[in-house]
């Protein structure tokens, strides 16, 4: 009977979890760490103490802030502290260190603001909160305390490609269809709700990242629909992979219907006003749901009129209008649910576009590299030539 009444106790005092931790998706996590002190030091004996251990993230591949979280429930992470000099240890043994691993694509910052370091690829390491050191001779032996402070890590997200569109484009499905991700999918908005990560797997072995991000809605940049929350993993795309439905959208009844050419112009403008860096991305335009009635006929005319984006969105009202145009590198008809070949092609296309972007990028850095050598040289011979008074 009490043991019951105790589990009755117990399930109704368990609380729902938090609504973004049912969304399934975090991309922030706070935490508290904290280092640990260092030993006291031996005056009799001149003995130094341990130095106190650190706390230290380490990045990981396949890994998602949940994860942090699951292993680290309390959401405070102590290291060890350093032992106390003693006649059996002159040196008194330093604390362990922590070792916490979290996704690649971190970056962490401290409450003021101050960014501690970004975790970018596998293995990276950034210490959060160091030990303090032992006492010695210098500090009256007397240990130091470690650093102590909440953390803030951002999660964004780092692929080589990121599928940008408006709800119900069909993102997932080109996903699903390209990779061997397996995202929801469904025939209405916001299915997505979290960011899904797919390889693109080539015969030569070669593999391409690219993430389904939730759909954007018009407002997406100034936090409407979950926009801003997810616009900010495409800043470490390094192609933009814009997807349209040829017969374009509608949220609801309530709100007014876009054509495909509208949803183009709108996901410009929205990338614009969230960050104008992305626009300088290089971008495919994908315009997907071939197979529906009358698609090739509206695909010729949205064509003609993408090639001439800079006249065509003048007849567009200010608020709609970006100011800068998004470079399309090519605009690829697919039906993602029917067309093999179509996925075919949009795989093959992408790999070219990344291939010239990383032979860009290149060079780009020879050259920054030729300027700085003839800056270091011209810097050389001014001071050369500076007469000695
Ligand atoms: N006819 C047709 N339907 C498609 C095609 N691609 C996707 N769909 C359908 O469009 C609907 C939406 O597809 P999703 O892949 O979930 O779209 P999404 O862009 O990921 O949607 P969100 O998760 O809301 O952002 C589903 O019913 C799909 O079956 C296509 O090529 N042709």
């Amino acid at each position: 009977m009490v043991f019951t009444s105790t589990c009755l106790f117990l399930t109704k005092i368990r609380k729902a979890p938090r609504k973004y931790l049912r969304q399934g998706f975090i991309d922030t996590l706070r935490l508290y760490v904290r280092g640990g002190s260092g030993g006291n030091g031996y005056p009799k004996y001149g003995g130094v103490g341990g130095q106190g251990g650190s706390v230290i993230l380490v990045a990981k591949e396949k890994m998602f802030l949940e994860h942090v979280l699951n292993e680290h429930q309390s959401k405070r992470i102590f290291a060890s502290h350093g032992t106390d000099s003693s006649q059996k240890y002159i040196l008194g043994p330093p604390g362990e260190d922590v070792k916490v691993e979290v996704p690649v694509g971190v970056t962490v910052y401290t409450d003021e603001g101050k960014r501690l370091g970004e975790l970018n690829k596998e293995g990276d390491e950034v210490i959060v909160a160091k030990g303090g050191i032992g006492g010695h001779p210098k500090n009256g032996f007397l240990g130091s305390e470690g650093q102590a402070w909440p953390i803030k890590l951002d999660l964004k997200l780092i692929a080589d490609v990121g599928l940008v569109g408006f709800p119900n484009a069909g993102k997932s499905t080109l996903l699903r269809s390209i990779s061997h991700a397996k995202p929801k999918i469904a025939s209405y908005p916001f299915t997505t709700i979290r960011p899904n990560i797919g390889m693109l797997k080539y015969k030569d072995l070669r593999q391409i990242s690219m993430a389904d991000l939730p759909g954007l809605i018009e407002g997406a940049h100034a936090n409407r629909g979950m926009g801003h929350k997810f616009l900010k993993h495409v800043e470490r795309t390094t192609l933009l992979l814009l997807v349209v439905d040829i017969n374009g959208f509608q949220l609801s009844p309530q709100h007014t219907f876009r054509s495909c050419l509208d949803t183009v112009i709108l996901l410009n403008k929205e990338l614009e006003l969230y960050n104008e860096s992305l626009l300088e991305k290089p971008a495919v335009l994908v315009i997907n749901k071939m197979d529906t009635d009358g698609a090739l006929k509206k695909f010729e005319k949205v064509r003609e009129q993408i090639t001439a984006l800079p006249e065509i969105i003048q007849e567009y009202s200010e608020e709609i209008r970006p100011t800068r145009i998004l470079e399309i590198g090519e605009i690829i008809p697919i039906s993602a649910k029917e067309s093999v070949e179509d996925i075919e092609k949009v795989k093959n296309t992408l790999r070219n576009l990344l291939d010239i972007n990383a032979e860009k990028q290149k060079l780009k850095e020879v050259v920054m590299n030729d300027l700085n050598v003839i800056r270091n040289l011209k810097e050389n011979l001014r001071e050369r030539a500076t007469p000695v008074v």
